[in-house]
């Protein structure tokens, strides 16, 4: 296992110690919640999962991890999941894996959200990470028009095969290549108000916890 991998899953093993038996717990996606998803189930508690896409749902079902819809649950205790960029205020990019919109969802039903991320993901400033923006197929390329010429520098995903990805939600995902967002929260407004903008990859205020996997285990906490 390389080194980032090691940080992964240290920092997903460590998250483990909030999870108690009787929780209702939003289980996040990427390849840092895979290994959580492999030390939850190890500790064999009674939990119930809430999942946010269809990966982590087919995981967590080979793993034996009860998982039921989130309409079915009153509340969601905990959740946790991963993320490609965080900054000092917890902020944060999320859905280089396509699953942004379902993850937004569940975090935002969530009492506490957790993240769980290597020491490579923490950045003074998000952008460097392409900021994922999910969209509905129709007029997605005028949208991307539009997105470039307030300078966004959109770029529809594609696969390694070069097939446009379609999440699971069944939207496109516009890419913008930004380098640095001094603003998210003006960034995330603007974002809102486009038509045919479904979701996008700004986390901002959401996370509570990150746990950021290194040489040693750091713990930040949101402080208002
Ligand atoms: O859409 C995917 C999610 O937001 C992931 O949590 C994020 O991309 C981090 O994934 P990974 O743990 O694979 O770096």
């Amino acid at each position: 296992m390389n080194a980032q991998d090691l940080n992964k899953q240290k920092a997903a093993a460590f998250a483990t110690r909030y999870i108690e038996d009787g929780m209702v717990v939003g289980l996040g996606t990427g390849s840092t919640v895979a290994f959580f998803l492999d030390a939850l189930a190890e500790k064999n508690l009674n939990i119930t999962g809430v999942t946010t896409s269809n990966r982590t749902a087919a995981r967590s079902a080979e793993l034996g991890i009860k998982i039921v819809d989130i309409d079915e649950v009153d509340h969601i205790d905990v959740t946790v999941d991963g993320a490609d960029e965080v900054d000092a205020y917890l902020n944060g990019i999320k859905g280089g894996g396509a699953a942004l919109l379902m993850e937004k969802i569940v975090a935002k039903n969530s009492t506490k959200n957790i993240w769980i991320v290597d020491e490579s993901k923490v950045k003074p400033v998000l952008g460097s990470f392409p900021l994922p923006v999910e969209v509905v197929p129709y007029g997605s390329g005028q949208l991307a028009k539009k997105l470039a010429s307030f300078g966004l520098n959109p770029k529809l995903r594609v696969n390694a095969a070069g097939e446009t990805v379609v999440t699971d939600g069944g939207h496109f995902i516009l890419d913008l290549n930004l380098s640095a967002i001094d603003n998210p929260f003006g960034l995330s407004e603007m974002l809102n108000q486009e038509i045919g903008v479904v979701e996008h990859g700004l986390f901002l205020g959401i996370a509570n916890t990150v746990i950021i996997g290194g040489d040693e285990i750091q713990v930040k906490e949101r402080r208002h």
